[in-house]
């Protein structure tokens, strides 16, 4: 028996879901585009085993339904669909950034013998369409699910299975407490960053020397100000009220800096750079298969001085190259355990090897 996928809006986010899913064993994946040059190039690029203008047939049939489209419309997609006779046990998930208005129009929908759990893939990029598309988009990352109460836990468990081929770990998550988080992680970001991006554009004048000097530091915290304008449309505006009290928050941070600057407190100055720098540096390592594929070893190490610098040095005389270290304990009574990470797998097995032959005790 096959397992029909629906994917609507092929973009970034569908595309990828596409890729996840297409070939794998008693899978079809079907993608609805809303232009008739769009379905061809979705089939050309081998994203999708069909296309269809129809909604009706891309719904239909189905047995998991993805919405990709931009928020702003993913209720009336809902509502579409909840109209049609879809096959029974058909679960519907969405890949919207935000979470709390679909889920409270979903069980408004009062659905009958299909399931709607709300989903988001903590993975994306600041391209669009899909042609930025790929199977390793949501490598390692989280994939968000809010099912609402009293849902069918065979129908959670059997999306669950299903994301396995996204190679993401699933949280579960309240959809209004998902808002209110990936406000301040995600969206506040994406504001910050246009907001400078725009600042700074007023001030570049003909010589453009202000865009010609940008270097690091402009570049790295302004990446996201390139996102696709429609999809930040409809996130900022779903999710209104969340940003309009962490933007009353971000006035304070940026208020307490000029009180600083006025007053010349180096010392809150200096204060506010560590504690920024200690809570970054505590961030889990993101181990994302697009941009940054990272195999980890784990090592216990005796506390003393220029063990890095040694295990360093034996990989190095190996060949085998070494992406990052980390000491992540070490205390003077315990050995330390420290991560070794690594581009490529076999650079990591390679590794593996040579420490244990030299008596150390390593994890994977
Ligand atoms: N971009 C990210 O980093 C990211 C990450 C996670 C989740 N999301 C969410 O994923 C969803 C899709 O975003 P994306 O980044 O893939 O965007 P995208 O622009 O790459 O894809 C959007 C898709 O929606 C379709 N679409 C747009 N307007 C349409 C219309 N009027 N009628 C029918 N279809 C239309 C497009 O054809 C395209 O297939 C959004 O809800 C977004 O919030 C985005
Ligand atoms: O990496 C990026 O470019 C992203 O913007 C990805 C990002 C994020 O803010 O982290 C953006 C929107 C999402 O809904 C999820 C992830």
């Amino acid at each position: 028996m096959t397992t029909k996928i629906s994917i609507f809006g092929v973009g970034l986010i569908g595309g990828s879901l596409a890729l996840c899913f297409k070939g794998k064993p008693g899978i079809t994946v079907v993608g609805h585009a809303h232009r008739p040059e769009s379905a061809d190039k979705y089939v050309s690029r081998g994203v999708v085993d069909s296309a269809t203008l129809s909604f009706e047939e891309a719904a239909l049939d189905s047995d998991f339904i993805f919405l990709c489209v931009p928020v702003g419309m993913l209720e009336g997609y809902m509502e579409r669909l909840s109209r049609l006779p879809l096959k029974k046990g058909c679960i519907i998930t969405d890949v919207g950034s935000t979470k709390g208005s679909i889920a409270d129009c979903a069980q408004a929908l009062d659905l009958q013998d299909v399931h709607f759990i709300g989903g988001h893939p903590m993975a994306g990029s600041e391209r669009s369409g899909v042609e930025a598309a790929s199977s390793l988009l949501f490598e390692n990352a989280y994939y968000v699910l809010t099912p609402p109460p009293g849902v069918s836990e065979e129908a959670y468990e059997a999306l669950k299975a299903l994301l396995v081929h996204t190679k993401a770990q699933i949280v579960r998550l309240d959809p209004h407490r998902h808002d209110e988080i990936v406000g301040a992680i995600s969206h506040l970001p994406h504001i910050i960053a246009v907001a400078l991006v725009n600042q700074v554009h007023g001030y570049d004048s003909e010589d453009s020397l202000y865009s010609t000097l940008a270097a690091g530091g402009f570049r790295d915290i302004t990446r996201i100000a390139s996102s696709e304008p429609v999809i930040w449309r409809d996130i900022l505006l779903n999710n209104r009220s969340v940003m309009l009290q962490l933007l009353k928050d971000w006035n304070e941070e940026v208020s307490e800096f000029v009180s600083m600057l006025e007053t010349g407190d180096g010392e809150a100055i200096e204060k506010a750079f560590e504690e920024a720098s200690g809570f970054r540096n505590r961030l889990p390592e993101r181990r994302k298969g697009m941009i940054t594929p990272l195999f980890d070893l784990h090592i216990d190490v005796p506390d003393h001085p220029g063990i890095i610098g040694r295990i360093a040095t034996e990989l190095g005389d190996q060949g085998i190259n070494l992406s990052n270290v980390q000491i992540i304990e070490s205390r003077e009574d315990v050995p330390g355990i420290m991560r070794l990470s690594f581009r490529q797998e076999s650079d990591m097995e390679r590794a593996k090897e040579l420490l244990q032959r030299r008596d150390y005790t390593v994890y994977v």
